[in-house]
């Protein structure tokens, strides 16, 4: 039987990895074992360790890259490193600005279509942030593109952070959504919390599982996500975001800024900033915290983290060398 895939798309920051904890512990209780691929566009994996947490979880990582394309030759191979442990469901979590439809495509190679079938994708959106995205990156052409394709080729959306705005936010949301996508179903969450049971529909344990009610079996909708992918391919042979870049601040465990002095650093350069996040220790302590900047916001969390700290941030158009010197500059103040 093949193995169902959720792929799990969303702008950074959305509340993707919010989202596959809880799975992957709804998975556990009702008896289902998953497999989990997770990207990350920067070379240091933050979620991971917290994923890892569920100790005996099978989890490959892509890290450095985008699944949908400059990773993409590395798919079918992570994910058939999944196999040996005979998950009942595969959750892929894919970076912020990947396209799903790339992911949907691959899933029908040969190499991958014997053994696994896209049950669904599901597309996390940031309630507070996402009207304003076509304003913001109005300079990024492919981004924009990329953030379109993750509401039109879902099949469920979820509009997360509901906390953070007013209902008139949300009816505004919603409609924005039915104009690209009148056929998805919708949620809304805070803290990606939304009911697990239409998600888990024909997930079983020991995977012997009913191919119906998949979008592989509903072959009109692979053939829409097949054609759309064409013409992305030879409308946007790039990759899947332009301007989007990643880097590492070094994080010396000698010399750590203060938390007012990262959140200082990180607040004065949110216009070109999308997401930060990391393992950092702060003084006097040296508690290790785990950090995230999302939709302008700033989590802090203690953690048991006990690797070397580090932060990695994602922007437009970053000047690495002038935003290390600045960080360095910053760090010797302390
Ligand atoms: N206020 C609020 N914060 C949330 C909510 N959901 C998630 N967050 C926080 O938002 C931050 C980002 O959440 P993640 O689940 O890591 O987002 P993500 O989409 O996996 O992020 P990337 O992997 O970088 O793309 C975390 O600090 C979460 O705790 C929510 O509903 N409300």
């Amino acid at each position: 039987m093949r193995i169902p895939v959720v792929v799990l798309s969303g702008f950074l920051g959305s509340g993707k990895t919010t989202l596959l904890l809880r799975l992957v512990k709804e998975a556990k209780a009702r008896g289902v074992k998953p497999g989990i691929l997770m990207n990350e566009l920067g070379q240091l994996d933050v979620d991971g360790f917290t994923v890892n947490e569920f100790d005996d979880t099978n989890i490959q990582k892509l890290l450095d890259g985008c699944v949908c394309c400059s990773k993409k030759s590395e798919l079918a191979s992570s994910l058939n490193r999944l196999l040996p442990q005979k998950p009942d469901v595969i959750f892929i979590e894919l970076t912020g600005v990947a396209n799903p439809e790339e992911i949907a495509d691959a899933l029908t190679e040969p190499g991958l279509l014997r053994s696994m079938r896209l049950k669904q994708i599901i597309t996390v959106l940031d309630a507070e942030n996402v009207l304003d995205y076509n304003s913001v990156f109005s300079s990024d052409r492919q981004l924009v593109h990329t953030l379109r394709r993750q509401i039109e080729a879902a099949d469920f959306i979820i509009v997360n952070k509901t906390d953070l705005v007013s209902p008139s936010v949300l009816q505004k949301i919603e409609k924005a959504i039915r104009k690209q996508n009148d056929r998805c179903s919708i949620a809304y969450t805070t803290h990606s919390q939304v009911d697990m049971d239409p998600l888990f529909h024909g997930i079983e344990p020991n995977a012997a599982n009913a191919v119906s009610g998949d979008r592989l079996a509903r072959g009109s909708a692979l053939s829409v996500v097949k054609r759309s992918i064409r013409e992305h391919e030879h409308l946007h042979p790039e990759p899947s975001y332009s301007r989007v870049r990643t880097m590492m601040l070094p994080w010396t465990e000698s010399n750590p800024p203060t938390r007012e002095k990262l959140e200082k650093f990180l607040h004065q350069r949110r216009e070109l900033l999308l997401r930060a996040k990391g393992y950092v220790t702060l003084p006097p302590t040296g508690q290790p915290h785990l950090f995230q900047y999302a939709g302008k916001r700033m989590y802090w969390e203690t953690t048991a983290f006990s690797g070397s700290p580090y932060l990695v941030i994602i922007g437009i158009d970053l000047d690495e060398e002038r935003l290390l010197h600045d960080w360095n500059v910053l760090c010797e103040m302390v």
